[in-house]
């Protein structure tokens, strides 16, 4: 991460602590509520510059035996901490990911993970998030993702026609 940090505020148009942070996509995998198959994950504003969402490990999440798969768990890191960027800058898709997985994280327990930002330059938006029991403090993971802003419109435009939501997308994208 650079010495030299960008001053961050919060985006007047943010959630508020408390508050959902806004889906990013109503049939994203992450926290669509249109996604048949998704996560389903509700992101919660938190104080200053934090985000962070509760999910049940249910038995279809399974990798090793009674325990959550961990691309599975990374997949919930990169939407919590990915809803970061939408308290300070709107937009903003996955650079980087990495995780260090501490202890194994049991079907039926439900994980919770705080993501916080850790500093921005230019468009580039640190972030870090810790997965533990919703019970306990003991870190279970830990990550660190750098999120990019984008302009959603030039980004998706040429995905658009694949997505779920393609008909209704269609009336913002056209030119
Ligand atoms: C009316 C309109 C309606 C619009 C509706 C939109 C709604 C939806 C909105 C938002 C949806 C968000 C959904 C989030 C879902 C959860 C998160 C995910 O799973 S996201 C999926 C996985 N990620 C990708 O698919 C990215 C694929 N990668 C790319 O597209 C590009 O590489 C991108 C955009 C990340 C960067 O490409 P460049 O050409 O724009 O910019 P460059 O110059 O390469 O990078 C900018 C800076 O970032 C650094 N950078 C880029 N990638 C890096 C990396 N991997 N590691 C370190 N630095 C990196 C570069 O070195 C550069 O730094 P220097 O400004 O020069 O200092």
């Amino acid at each position: 991460m650079p010495a030299d940090l960008d001053p961050v505020t919060r985006h007047p148009k943010a959630a508020k602590p408390g508050e959902p942070v806004g889906m990013h996509n109503a049939t994203c995998y992450g926290c669509g509520d249109r996604s048949p198959h998704g996560l389903n994950i509700v992101n919660i504003a938190g104080e200053g510059f934090t985000v962070h969402a509760d999910m049940r490990v249910e038995p279809w999440m399974e990798g090793g035996p009674g325990v959550i798969h961990g691309g599975l768990l990374s997949t919930a890191f990169d939407e919590v901490m990915g809803a970061v960027p939408k308290l300070v800058a709107g937009a903003a898709v996955t650079g980087h990911l990495e995780i260090d997985y501490l202890k194994p994280v049991p079907v039926g327990s439900v994980v919770r993970i705080d993501a916080e930002l850790l500093g921005m330059k230019g468009r580039k938006i640190y972030t870090k998030g810790v997965a533990h029991l919703v019970d306990s403090d003991e870190p279970l993971a830990i990550s660190h993702a750098l999120f990019i802003t984008i302009k959603g419109r030039e980004h998706f435009s040429a995905y658009v026609e694949n997505s779920q939501a393609a008909d209704e997308y269609r009336p913002y994208f056209a030119p």
